[in-house]
């Protein structure tokens, strides 16, 4: 069946060191595949476009329809999303970390749908944004440019001059009841060790 797909591009943050976990975390199995392909087949029902942004191109390239690097390197997750924005074909981009098992397709979709013209639009849970399990525009680009080059890595920093639309909790139970794994990103063996026993993926 032919799935509805967004003029939007879907961004994978793979960029990091995976250090706490010792070994590359977008490679990791819970259940039968590894984080990045769980992540990039959710974003193949969402999106037009997948860009997996990474400092290692050749090694993850087949998981998106283009792997690039980031623009502004050793900035953290925020410069991942800003190689994103400014790569992306679409207006718009789905982003997620690489390292979160139990991404939520209808949440995404959800998201994605909601009427409105926002810079960001972000999952708030239990009084914290998700800023790796979110929309942004590229209205945003200038502004997370301004910050890196003054080395400004915090993700939500920039929320504050941009327009913002938080999704509450009230919201997201009605299209997701599993909230408490859908946010869930993986650092430590021990939090992998917790994911695998959780189990009940796509
Ligand atoms: N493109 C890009 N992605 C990044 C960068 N740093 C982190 N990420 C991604 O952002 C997400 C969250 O990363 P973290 O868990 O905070 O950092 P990490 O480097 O992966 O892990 P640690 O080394 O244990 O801190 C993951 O999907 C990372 O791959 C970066 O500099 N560039």
């Amino acid at each position: 069946m032919l799935q509805h797909r967004a003029n939007i591009s879907g961004v994978i943050l793979a960029g990091g060191k995976s250090a706490r976990m010792g070994t590359d975390k977008a490679l990791l199995k819970v259940g039968p595949y590894t984080l990045i392909e769980t992540i990039a087949g959710v974003f193949r029902t969402l999106v037009d476009e997948i860009l997996v942004v990474t400092g290692r191109p050749e090694k993850f390239a087949r998981y998106g329809d283009k792997a690039v690097r980031d623009i502004l390197p050793g900035h953290g997750p925020l410069g991942g999303i800003h190689a994103g924005l400014v790569q992306a074909v679409h207006s718009r981009v789905l982003v997620a970390a690489c390292d979160m098992p139990f991404i939520s397709a209808p949440l995404a979709r959800f998201m994605i749908e909601l009427p409105g013209d926002y810079d960001v639009v972000v999952p708030r849970y239990r009084g914290y944004a998700e800023p790796l399990c979110a929309i942004y525009g590229k209205g945003c680009i200038e502004v997370i440019e301004q910050r890196l080059t003054r080395g400004q890595n915090k993700i939500t920093g920039f929320y504050e001059q941009v327009r913002v639309r938080y999704v509450e909790e009230e919201e997201m139970f009605q299209v997701e009841p599993h909230l408490e794994r859908v946010f869930l990103n993986l650092n430590t063996p021990g939090d992998l060790k917790k994911a695998r026993s959780l189990g009940g993926w796509y």
